[in-house]
């Protein structure tokens, strides 16, 4: 049976990553969104992390579902804050993020980006993992989305808030990690053309 009339429900308690994840994946798939704010197992793999997120929302929503997780890791960290970026911004602000590395000479930082899908709560959860590399800079830009005030991309002088949104959508860890989910949805018949509608 063709997957067309299934919505896939996408939940996040973010706002700010709805409004990227709708505008890079167009209007071309059914995606709705709830607003839960998932908890979130800790561990060291993002993977994990985000396949045992998305386990929790196929239960919450008994059908099938998109997660996000996103991971902020500098290298000279290891890899640290990764998945508790979310937390260490909120106690430290961007300033307190470009501090953190200051004994470091090494600023190279990538963001992360996992998405995870599963059919439904009897199904293990798929991740597609997208990954920008660049530099942690002192803030410079608009403060509206987490951490962009600090990220620099590689190939760029802007930081990811000073960027336009579509430049940022050419090459931001969640249009990589999308392209994968595109790709997939595509292949499991959930994309609708004009002509199908
Ligand atoms: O500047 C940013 N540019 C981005 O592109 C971006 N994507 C996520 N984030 C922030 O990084 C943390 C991830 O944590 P996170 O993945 O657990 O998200 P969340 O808890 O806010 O939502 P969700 O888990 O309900 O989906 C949260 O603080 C997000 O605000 C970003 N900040
Ligand atoms: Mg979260």
């Amino acid at each position: 049976m063709s997957n067309i009339t299934k919505k896939i429900v996408f939940v996040t308690g973010n706002p700010k990553k709805l409004e990227e994840t709708l505008a890079i994946l167009g209007n071309t798939f059914p995606i709705e969104s709830k607003k839960v704010d998932l908890p979130e197992l800790q561990g060291d793999s993002p993977g994990d992390i985000s396949r045992e997120k998305c386990r929790i929302a196929a239960k919450e929503v008994n059908g099938p579902v998109l997660i996000e997780d996103t991971c902020l890791c500098f290298n000279a960290m290891k890899g640290l804050p990764g998945p508790y970026i979310k937390w260490f911004l909120d106690r430290l602000q961007p300033e307190g993020l470009h501090k953190m590395l200051e004994p470091w000479e090494d600023k190279s930082a990538y963001a992360l980006c996992n998405f995870a899908y599963s059919e439904g709560p009897d199904h293990e959860p798929i991740v597609f993992e997208g990954r920008t590399e660049g530099i942690i800079v002192s803030p410079r830009g608009p403060r509206n989305f987490g951490w962009d005030p600090v990220f620099q991309p590689d190939g760029f002088e802007q930081t990811y808030a000073e960027m336009d949104k579509s430049i940022k959508h050419t090459i931001s860890h969640r249009t990589r990690s999308l392209a994968k989910v595109k790709e997939f949805l595509r292949s499991k018949g959930y994309e609708q053309t004009p002509s199908s509608n």
